[in-house]
């Protein structure tokens, strides 16, 4: 017979999720009017599609209302910056989410520089991605504030651990270097231009794979024991059924980590709890002026 394999503590996102929606349900409706979330988005896409009814249903599960401001693939940058500059002068709006990517002929620095800062529920404002990198967070992306969550859910502390992240993003890679600064790891970011990443990879405590690449992660890469974040979603879009989603890290990481995040059932459900309670935050703030 042989020897059972080992196999990582999971560290389901949902558990988490949910202790951070009742959090957020609470604070919710202690406030005089229900937290209000707009969400804009431009087309078709799948993802975005299925992701925006995500967070739709969520807020009003959550006790805070939410509108979709779904508009054609086409609306000219004119038009959209209009919305926003409507959406930040309404005073029943405590947030605005413009859902990622845009379509080509959208300036999306533009787009996200027009978006109130103390709106900005995704943390993608110049002010607020400064106010992260000063350690004076207001508003802060929902991934990996998120995973923050999840990390502190299941007792994990990063304090002067070795972090490594893989992906140098605006929405996940950066800001989760900055947060895990802030909570005082020794953060290493690699990307695609990084040399020899197995070795990088293998100092890490605890690696964060955001890289977009379908079982990327191999169990070549990690350290023994470490702690592995899967924040990868990659589709498998399949006829007739359901798309199948993949992580970027590949299951038989499992086999040498101590912990590991599923996909899905992992970092997604986080994100989408943490953007509500940044909105709930927003609003808060809003109700003190
Ligand atoms: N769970 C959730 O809630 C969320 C999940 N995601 C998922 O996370 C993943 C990453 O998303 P996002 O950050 O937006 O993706 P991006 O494509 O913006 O960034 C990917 C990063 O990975 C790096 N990279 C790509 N190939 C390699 C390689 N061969 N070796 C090392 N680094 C590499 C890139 O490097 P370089 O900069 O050099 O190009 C880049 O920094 C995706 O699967 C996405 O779907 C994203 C947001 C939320
Ligand atoms: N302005 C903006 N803000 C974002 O936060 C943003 C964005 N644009 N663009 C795209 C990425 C991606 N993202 C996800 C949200 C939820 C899940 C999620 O709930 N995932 C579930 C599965 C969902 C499913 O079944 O499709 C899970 O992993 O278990 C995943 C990914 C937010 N993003």
């Amino acid at each position: 017979m042989t020897a059972p394999e080992h196999k990582a503590q999971k560290l389901a996102g949902p558990p988490a999720a949910e202790a951070l929606l009742r959090e957020t349900a609470e604070r919710a409706a202690k406030l005089a009017q229900k937290p209000h979330l707009s969400i804009v988005r431009l087309g078709e896409d799948p993802a975005s599609v299925s992701y925006v009814a995500g967070k739709d249903a969520r807020a009003k599960e959550t006790g805070l209302s939410s509108t979709v401001h779904a508009l054609p693939e086409e609306t000219t940058q004119a038009e959209l910056l209009a919305l926003i500059r409507q959406l930040n002068g309404d005073s029943s709006v405590n947030g605005i989410l413009v859902q990622l990517p845009l379509p080509e002929h959208i300036d999306e620095q533009e787009i996200l520089l027009a978006i109130d800062p103390d709106k900005d529920v995704d943390g993608f404002h110049p002010m607020n991605v400064g106010r992260l990198w000063t350690n004076h967070p207001a508003s802060v992306p929902c991934t990996p504030q998120g995973v923050m969550y999840l990390l502190k859910h299941y007792g994990i502390d990063p304090a002067g651990k070795r972090v490594v992240i893989i992906g140098r993003s605006n929405i996940v890679g950066r800001p989760m270097a900055g947060l895990l600064m802030n909570a005082h790891a020794t953060v290493t970011v690699a990307h695609s231009r990084t040399r020899d990443l197995r070795a990088v990879t293998r100092e890490a405590d605890i690696l964060i794979a955001a890289i977009g690449k379908a079982h990327f992660v191999t169990p070549d890469m990690v350290k023994p024991g470490a702690v592995v974040i899967d924040v990868g979603i990659n589709r498998l879009e399949r006829e007739g059924k359901k798309p199948k989603l993949l992580g970027d890290v590949h299951p038989d990481v499992a086999q040498v980590a101590s912990a590991m995040t599923p996909v899905p059932g992992g970092v997604g459900p986080m994100t989408i709890a943490q953007l509500l309670g940044n909105t709930v935050a927003a609003a808060e703030e809003q109700a003190k002026r």
